[in-house]
């Protein structure tokens, strides 16, 4: 698969500066996190990292990176996998009592949310997430993960277990430099509203998703 027909490749995007800002206790049902917060320059926005147990051994770390995902991760959309996601991949950092969820604020793919409500809109009258992403003149994913580095080099990560579906997720990291070991797929159920956009997720960009 060309993957510029989708993304751009990691290196010719711009290299993300982060300042770190604070770290503070997180409680979930599952664990207490310590949630560490950084600031985006370029942007003034705010990314977030959850982080359980010691990284300074050096073994590679379970790990998320997550993609921002207002209507799913907070208002219950079931048009997409995201919100089932974070909840399962933070379970699963619990269960193994070490890891790191990287809450990146891309929204929609990096288009934000408003642009995200528009896809949502043109898919409404029948186009899919790669088609609406192109009608409104964005690349259907505009992602830039060199957002993780400054994070994981200021919590002393070296390498990943990464769960995800997403292949290009990975040979992003990789091109950034990062070591990703291993891939933990990330799979949740099927519903009526997000099964299209799971079979497009895997026809069109290459996620590793079962029909
Ligand atoms: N532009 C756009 N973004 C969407 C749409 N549905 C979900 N998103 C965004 O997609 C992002 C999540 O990406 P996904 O493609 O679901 O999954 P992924 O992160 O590439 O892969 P996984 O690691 O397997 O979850 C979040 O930022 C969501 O807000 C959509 O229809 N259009
Ligand atoms: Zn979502």
């Amino acid at each position: 698969m060309p993957q510029n027909q989708f993304d751009q490749s990691a290196s010719a995007l711009p290299q993300a500066v982060l300042e770190y800002a604070t770290t503070c206790d997180l409680p979930t049902p599952w664990a207490t996190f310590r949630l560490h917060a950084f600031t985006e320059a370029a942007t003034g926005k705010e990314h977030l990292a959850m982080a359980l147990g010691d990284f300074e051994d050096g073994a590679p770390v379970l790990a998320r990176m997550h993609s921002e995902c207002l209507t799913g991760d907070a208002l219950f959309s079931q048009r997409c996998d995201c919100g089932a996601q974070l909840e399962a991949s933070l379970q699963m950092i619990a269960t193994e009592g070490r890891g790191v969820l990287l809450y990146l604020r891309q929204e929609g793919r990096g288009i934000g949310l408003l642009n995200k409500l528009r896809a949502y809109h043109l898919q409404d009258g029948g186009a899919d997430t790669v088609e609406a992403n192109q009608e409104l003149g964005f690349l259907p994913d505009q992602r830039n993960y060199s957002l993780a580095l400054p994070m994981l080099a200021h919590l002393h990560i070296t390498a990943l277990r990464l769960m995800t579906n997403n292949p290009r997720k990975i040979n992003a990291l990789t091109q950034l430099g990062v070591n990703v070991v291993e891939r933990i797929p990330l799979l949740v159920q099927r519903n009526t509203f997000n099964s299209r956009y799971l079979d497009t997720k895997a026809a069109k960009l290459g996620h590793l998703i079962k029909s």
